[in-house]
Parts: structure tokens; sequence; C-alpha cells
């Protein structure tokens, strides 16, 4: 029960005035009827679970949001999920109109025709330079609003302190980062796996010498930090003295703000066709790690837009292929022919941990964390038959995505789910694993022939819409989630040598001149979240002391 927990204020207004999309509850049953606010600034819900609206409103009006510009598209969806009995519409208002006011592109998130029946989303336009900055620009403002009301006429300890705890491999980090750099009431802690971040990437983040914001840099991997993360947020101690928050798309409100582009980039394309008419299918194409982005996605789906199919595409950290393949959901990566040393995925090192190191290091994820939430909604689809009530049908889905994690952690898997359970994610998904060869070959590809540089996750959703046009010939819009100048490396390698390109001239945005020999910040630390966790009490005690 929402009992005010962390600190987040009652909500403002009875609970009738929140229909059943404007509370939450957890997806492993045990916490529910939370405000948007407290789900905001709690982050990760104190069963394990992760926040999921009641219900998923179906829209039936969406058609008449067409020429909407995108604050104010994103003003009318993310309504829908937060009650005006908690932000005024006029405050909601000024929170996006701020988020979305630092993109560099006149319609946020621009859509691209690269040919026949594909689109590509540019989601990088905004300051950092990665899709994240869509959310998290949003979440930092949502923050400080929520801050800024519980502190008015407060001093010293009295004053609401938000320590922000994010695991990255890369974008979350730097979106974050520059999300809540010097803002007031927050000490940001940012935990990224040292060495597996790209060059450019590790010094957006550690360049900012804000006093507020803290790099980690973890011996390990992506999972080892988010698993640190979540390790933090379950420390009842450490949880509750000082307010944890969360950046990672555990937090409810990343996904909300992602919800806008699917709606967005759809209305983009219809204005551009002439030969389509509003209401007929597209298909979105996602290159997925911990599959915040695509459940954005589904959420659209669910709320009316016509989707066909969600294609998740995965690199060859193939978790999420091996499920809608298998059914099975398992760490343990599978023996295929690139394991033996096969021509597909020549030079990728695979990692103790299992996790492999590959040229879209942002997707290099062995566990996704929003999949859970996709579990849910699936579970819950599957108890409903039993002609019981919505209650029990709630019950028993967070009971059975209890069960799953348990013997994900306990046993590294769990499945194959029963057969209704698959057929219902395959009604929605497909899914393409794309190697590291594949990459290159679709960064390659593009350059010679439309002289376009892919970014590798980008090029990963393209060579998996490539294949998925071959199945299904309608339309298909695939993200492109970060700028190719964030990943030198690999678009490097991808294309020296071929006629015309040159990085600095092609691709280096002027932002990033310079960037790497600027003086930083970070401090190394072990994987071990018992050691993070004295960290981080330790500075947050010396910001508050230094604020008095
Ligand atoms: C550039 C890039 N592409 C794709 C992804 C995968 O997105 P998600 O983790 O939401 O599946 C990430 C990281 O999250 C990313 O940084
Ligand atoms: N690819 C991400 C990993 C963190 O995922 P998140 O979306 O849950 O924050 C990154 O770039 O940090």
């Amino acid at each position: 029960m929402s009992d005010g927990v962390n600190g987040a204020a009652p909500v403002n207004g009875s609970q009738e005035a929140r229909n059943a999309s404007q509370r939450y509850l957890s997806t492993r049953g045990d916490d529910y009827d939370f405000s948007f606010e407290q789900v905001v600034l709690k982050g990760l819900a104190t069963d394990g679970g992760l926040y999921i609206p009641e219900q998923i409103p179906e829209v039936t009006n969406w058609q008449s949001w067409k020429d909407l510009s995108f604050p104010d598209l994103a003003l009318e969806l993310l309504s829908l999920y937060i009650s005006t009995s908690e932000i005024p519409r006029d405050d909601l208002k000024g929170i996006i109109d701020r988020s979305f006011s630092t993109f560099r592109a006149p319609e946020t998130t621009p859509l691209r025709h690269l040919h026949d029946n594909l689109y590509l989303l540019e989601l990088f336009h905004g300051p950092t330079f990665a899709f994240k900055d869509v959310a998290l620009q949003f979440l930092g403002n949502m923050f400080e609003y929520f801050l800024v009301r519980k502190n008015t006429g407060k001093l010293g300890t009295d004053r609401h302190h938000l320590t922000v705890v994010g695991a990255t491999s890369g974008d979350t980090g730097s979106a974050a980062i520059y999300g809540l750099r010097g803002k007031k009431d927050v000490s940001v802690f940012i935990l990224h796996p040292k060495g597996r971040v790209s060059p450019i990437q590790e010094a957006q983040m550690t360049t900012v010498l804000d006093p507020n914001v803290h790099n980690l840099s973890v011996t390990g991997s992506f999972d080892d930090c988010q698993d640190i993360v979540k390790a933090l947020f379950a420390d009842a101690d450490i949880n509750s003295t000082l307010n944890l928050g969360a950046v990672n798309s555990i937090n409810w409100c990343r996904i909300l703000a992602q919800i806008v582009y699917y709606f967005h980039s759809y209305f983009s394309f219809v204005k551009q066709s002439s030969d389509f008419t509003i209401g007929d299918k597209v298909r979105f194409v996602v290159p997925t790690g911990n599959f915040g982005d695509i459940l954005a996605g589904y959420f659209a789906l669910r709320m009316g837009l016509p989707i066909e199919k969600l294609v998740v595409a995965t690199n060859e950290n193939d978790i999420l292929d091996r499920f809608w393949k298998t059914g099975k959901y398992e760490k343990k990566p599978a023996r295929g022919p690139e394991a033996e040393g096969g021509l597909e995925s020549d030079g990728v090192k695979a990692h103790e941990d299992g996790v492999k190191e590959t040229l879209s290091p942002a997707m290099d994820i062995l566990v996704s964390s929003n999949f859970e939430r996709l579990l849910w909604f699936l579970a819950y689809e599957f108890a409903a038959p039993a002609g019981m009530d919505d209650e029990w049908n709630k019950k028993q889905a967070g009971q059975e995505v209890a069960s799953w994690l348990k013997q994900l952690k306990s046993s590294g898997g769990f499945g194959p789910v029963y057969q209704d359970v698959h057929a219902s994610a395959k009604r929605d998904f497909e899914s393409e694993r794309v190697s590291d060869k594949q990459t290159v070959d679709t960064i390659k590809s593009y350059f010679s022939k439309i002289d376009y540089v892919l970014d590798p996750h980008s090029a990963i959703g393209v060579a998996a819409s490539v294949r998925s046009m071959t199945r299904s010939n309608i339309p298909h819009i695939s993200l492109s989630t970060a700028h190719p100048a964030k990943f030198a490396g690999a678009v490097e390698l991808a294309l020296k040598g071929e006629a015309g390109f040159n990085f600095e001239e092609k691709v280096l945005p002027q932002e990033f001149v310079g960037l790497e020999s600027k003086e930083k910040r970070l401090t190394d630390v072990d994987n071990d979240w018992k050691k993070v966790r004295e960290l981080v009490k330790k500075q947050v005690e010396e910001e508050l002391k230094s604020q008095k």
C-alpha cells in the first residue's frame, strides 16, 4: 500500500481523482496504489519489482493529435498517466516545454526516409546525442519540480535531499548527468563498467565537474553495475536515510516519456507518405538492451497506435532473441557457431561473466530489466481467462512474475514459459540477432549506398529491419538510438578506407571536439555493493554538511 515511503509526498487530492492509468502497482504484487510522484521518486518498488500503471489507457481519439508539435503531443499523452490532482496541467506543460527546448532539431525526433519502406527515427538530437535525452531531460526536470514543491519554506536538514544512483553502459549516464548537474537538493552517482564504455561516452560523463555529480568506475560489467544499484535500493537503511532515486529505465518516468516518439514518428510518417492512410499499420524496429525503449512501443501499441509488430533487435548478447525463439529466458549464452569461433562474430570477446564485448557496447547486457514489465502484462493476460475478478488476476500476475524472477536469480534462467504466454509475446513482437560482422557490413553498406553514417546500435536496428522487410512489406520505422560520433571505434572500423569518408568532417559534431582532453573526475570502485554504499553515504554526508 502507498505509505509515503521514501519521503514521497502523500497524493495531492483523493484517490478517486486518479483513474486506473494514474495509479501504479509493482510487477511483483506487494506494492500497489502508488501515485505518479511516489513512483518517480521511489524508482524501484519495495518488493524489488518495477512500477507499472494499473491499466493502460486505450485512446480512441489519437488521430486528432496528428498535427501537434512534439511537446504538445507529449502533454496529451503524459496527462493520461499523471493526474491533474498531482501536477496541474500548466505545470506539466512547463516541465515538458523546458525538457525539449534543449533539442537541436525543430521536430525534436526527426524521421528520415532511407529507402523503399524503411524510415529511420533519429532520436539523438538532444544535448548528449543519444535517445536517452528524450526521457532523462524530462525526468531531471520532474525531480526538480517535486523537490522544489517539497522544500518550499524549508531549511537545512528539513530539506528533502535526493540521492540518485544509476548504472550505465554509457548513454544513460551522460544524459542523466546533463539533466541533473548543478540541481539543488540532488546528488548523482553514476556507475559505469570500467573500460567498457566508449572514450567519448566516458569523457561526456567524467568531464562534468559539478560538485553534485560523481562517476564511479566499477571493475565489472554493466550487469554488475545494475546489480549494485538494485542492491542499494533493496537496502532499507540507505534507501530511507538517503532517499534513493533512479534514473535507469527501472524508473517508470523513463518509459512514459519514450511513448511520445512512437506516436510522433507515426504522424511524421503519415505526413510524408501520400499513399498511406492514417490507421494503417507500421512496424517499429528497436535496437534493444534493457528493453526500456521497446517497452514504450508496447505501451503505444496497447494504447491504440496501429503497430503490426515490434521487432526486438539484439546484438550478440541475445537473451531476448533466445526468449522469442525458445520461450526460455536464460542468462547462459547459446553455444551457436560464433561461440565455437565461427566467422559470424570474429573478434568478439566473451567475458567470464558471460557478457560479450561487442561493437554496440550500450547493448552489452545479460539481463534486461524492463522485460519484467512485459512479463507482468503477459502473465496478467494469461490469468484473465480463469474468470476471476481483476484483483485476483493482478495478484496472480504478480506472483507469477515474482516466481520467474526468483528462478532467474537462483538458477540463471526460467522457462520455457506457458505456451499461451509465449504466443502472446509472439503476437506483438518478433526478434532478430545481429552479429558484429553484420553491424559493420550494415554501416558500410548505408554509407556507400546513401552516404549516411549509422552508429553501431542504429545499424543493428537497420539490419534487423531489412530482414523483417522480407517477411512484411508494410512501412518499417527503425529507431536510431545514438549519434555515430559516440562510437568512433566501430564507425572507423567499418568505414576506414571508404571513398569520401573522413570522421572529423563527416561525423564529429563541434560539441565533441577537444572533449577527451578536458579535466576529468572519476573514482575507481570494486564490484562490491557494500563498498559503493559506504562511498555514497560518506559523499552525501559531506555534501549536506557543506550546504549548511
Ligand atoms: C545507443 C543505445 N542503443 C540502444 C540501447 C538499448 O535500449 P534499451 O536499454 O532501452 O533496450 C541503449 C541503451 O539502453 C543505447 O544506449
Ligand atoms: N544502454 C544503457 C544501459 C542502461 O539502461 P537504462 O535504459 O535502463 O538506463 C546505457 O547507455 O547506459
